[in-house]
């Protein structure tokens, strides 16, 4: 089966996508993710411009061989832009692949391991109280993991709250990069005050997660996490920045609370130190950033060998095609942690009509064959990319340009 032509569309129905399309001599098409929020256009081009051009005529079956010639091949190897890229026509040809076969992709990857796929969702608030009802809220909806992060007192701006009225959360929200303050003296204050709270209106039974956005240097997450023990967290995220893997030993060394990083990682050279030396928990490297479902396959591996589990990435700037082949890839999984799942727009989910289904707390991929996700390009063409930045952090006392 030969790739007769592949297309990027980019679109913007509440914030950008950028989706690769793959035609075959067969008539068979598959789609992947290639989104990578606040710089969209410099992965359209990367595949426009760079990769499509070598796919023309090549063997749409032979997955592993084109993932090596595009990763071997450039001889620049990983980065962002460019493992999004791989990621892209990765997960078309697994779409693909699937649909030759007549198969949902789980099927292909090895088959179902577990019933569904447990999911955790955002209560966000702009205080103590208002968290306390919104995880409440989330609790209701059937949810059994919920990722509680609230307004600070003292801060302007934080990691997590969207701005009152905004309809939904988005933290690409501005056409220049907008800025937050940040305090990690009041956070650190207020942590613990915040799941004390959560926790005595809550209970135990729920799984509660919080995510951490790099803010803290290794001694200060040492502290968060330590203070946060009495409240039984599913995880802390990202405590600190992870380019220094070895930064984690100082935390483990001081607390129990589990450890969640990757987001942001794109390939196992990136968490490879943190895996074997048993310094997280669960790795939330995903689908479209992390060089598509053969590469992520490695990663959870390796992974699954020093009792790490999975825990991708799941936010609004990763397309519903993304989470598509996340959910197959959760599915399949043996090592599986938690799926994060934080809803798309109704105009999203329009241009991209997809299978799975969410029911009492946990996601379902679905029976569709491939990985069940389709672009609808007509709707698509309505909305034009328009631009759209992450924002910036600085330190409330002296403007310090800090990590987001
Ligand atoms: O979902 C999360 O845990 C995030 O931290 C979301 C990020 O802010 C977002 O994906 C950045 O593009
Ligand atoms: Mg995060």
């Amino acid at each position: 089966m030969k790739i007769t032509n592949a297309r990027v569309i980019v679109c913007s129905p509440g914030r950008n996508f950028v989706t690769l399309k793959i035609e075959t001599d067969e008539g068979l098409t598959g789609i992947g993710d290639a989104t990578l929020n606040g710089r969209e256009l410099a992965v359209a081009a990367y595949l426009t411009e760079h990769v499509v051009p070598c796919l023309i005529g090549r063997d749409a079956h032979q997955i592993e061989d084109i993932w090596q010639y595009l990763y071997k091949g450039a001889y620049w190897r990983r980065g962002p832009v460019t493992m999004s890229a791989i990621a892209a026509v990765d997960t078309a040809l697994w779409d693909i692949k699937a649909k030759a076969a007549n198969m949902p992709l789980y099927q292909l990857l090895g088959g179902k391991s577990r019933t569904g796929v447990m999911v955790y969702g955002h209560a966000n608030g702009s205080d103590i109280e208002h968290t306390v009802d919104e995880v409440l809220r989330y609790a209701d909806m059937g949810y059994k993991a919920i990722r509680a992060q609230s307004g600070v007192p003292g801060l302007d701006k934080v990691y997590g709250i969207g701005q009152a009225g905004a309809k939904v959360y988005d933290p690409a929200d501005a056409s220049l990069p907008g800025e937050h303050d940040w305090s990690t003296e009041k956070y650190l204050q207020f942590a613990p005050k915040l799941f004390e709270r959560v926790r005595e209106k809550l209970g135990f039974e729920h799984h509660l997660l919080h995510d951490v956005h790099h803010r803290l240097t290794p001694i200060e997450a040492a502290r968060l996490g330590k203070s946060l023990e009495p409240y039984n967290l599913f995880w802390i995220e990202d405590p600190t920045p992870a380019e220094n893997q070895d930064a984690f030993k100082l935390i483990r060394q001081h607390t129990t609370t589990p450890i969640a990083v990757g987001e942001i990682f794109n390939s196992i050279w990136d968490c490879k130190d943190l895996i074997q030396n048993q310094l997280i928990d669960y790795i939330r490297a995903t689908v479209v950033h992390a060089g598509g479902i053969t590469h992520l396959r490695r990663i959870a591996d390796l992974a699954s060998m020093h009792q790490v589990r999975t825990g991708c990435h799941g936010a609004t700037d990763l397309s519903p095609v993304c989470m598509g082949a996340a959910l197959h890839f959760d599915m399949w999984v043996p090592n599986f942690g938690i799926q994060e799942y934080m809803k798309h727009t109704e105009e999203t989910d329009a241009v991209f009509p997809h299978a799975y289904t969410f029911e009492q707390g946990m996601l379902h991929p679905g029976d569709a064959i491939g990985h069940g996700v389709d672009i609808d390009e007509k709707l698509a063409a309505k909305y034009p990319y328009e631009r759209k930045y992450l924002p910036v952090n600085r330190l409330q006392h002296d403007g310090t340009l800090w990590n987001w």
